[in-house]
């Protein structure tokens, strides 16, 4: 079967700095795969040129198994492909609802032309309330999304991400600065709307990651060191000393 998503030898230079160093990797439909390494590994920099944010100066991107390395990010995300910046996406003075639901009429292709057509609307606002109702945040449909809790607003990025019908889901550090208790609630979250789509997530809280990974992989100093099981990538002993910092034995 065609992969999800697909790296082959993708690599990116800053002036002679060789960030990501000849990075394949190949992420089954409906994987949730989580990449881990240590800071300035090149974690963030790979989600940008998957985005489509940065330019690889080598190697190709492919999305369902059509090359996608060297588009827009607009037009990357329009096949299908949705990253969740950390809350950047979100207008704060609308609701909550009027957040979901531009997204939800953009991705239904109403654009600027919407009002003409008030009762295909009715789809539209199912559409909302489904999403509001996957991410939790359907009781709150009236506040203001710039009111809503840290944790609120990562829940609505999310849900900003699924209206927009991608299938390849990249998250960064969708926990960071979360509470034990949001955590859980966002790992939940992640759970359910990954359930039909193909998950990418950069993480550091080890515990979100062996809990929601299939499979991850290991990056040190732009390259990958490992993409294994979570149990196997525990347990390899080169990992452990690249990236636990432990001596191998
Ligand atoms: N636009 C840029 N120009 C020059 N160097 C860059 C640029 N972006 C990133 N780098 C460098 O690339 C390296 C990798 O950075 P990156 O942010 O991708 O790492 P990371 O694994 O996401 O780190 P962290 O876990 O700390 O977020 C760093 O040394 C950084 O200084």
């Amino acid at each position: 079967m065609t992969p999800a998503l697909e790296l082959t030898d993708l690599r990116k230079s800053f002036g002679a700095m060789e960030i990501i160093r000849g990075v394949t990797l190949s992420v089954p439909a409906g994987e949730r795969h989580a990449v881990i390494g240590p800071n300035g590994a090149g974690k963030s920099t790979l989600f940008h040129l998957i985005s489509g944010h940065y330019r690889p100066s080598a190697g190709t991107i492919r999305l369902g198994g059509e090359t996608i390395s060297g588009m827009a990010p607009h037009l990357i995300n329009r096949r299908g492909l949705s990253r969740s910046f950390q809350i950047t996406n979100i207008f704060p003075r609308l609701s909550v609802w009027e957040n979901v639901r531009c997204a939800t009429l953009w991705a239904m292709g109403y654009r600027y032309s919407f009002w003409r057509n008030i009762e295909r609307l009715a789809d539209a606002r199912q559409r909302t309330e489904e999403i509001l109702t996957e991410i939790n945040l359907l009781d709150r449909w009236h506040v203001p999304a710039g009111v809503l809790s840290y944790a609120e607003q990562r829940a609505l990025e999310i849900g900003l991400s699924i209206a927009g019908n991608a299938e390849v889901l990249l998250l960064d550090e969708p926990t960071a600065g979360m509470s034990r208790a949001e955590t859980e609630r966002v790992v939940a979250l992640i759970r359910r709307v990954s359930e039909k789509r193909t998950l990418l997530m950069i993480e550091h809280d080890m515990g979100v990651v062996f809990d929601l990974a299939d499979r991850i992989s290991v990056l040190v100093y732009g390259e990958i060191l490992a993409s294994d099981t979570p149990e196997r990538v525990k347990a390899n002993p080169a990992v452990q000393q690249a990236y636990l910092g432990l001596e191998a034995s």
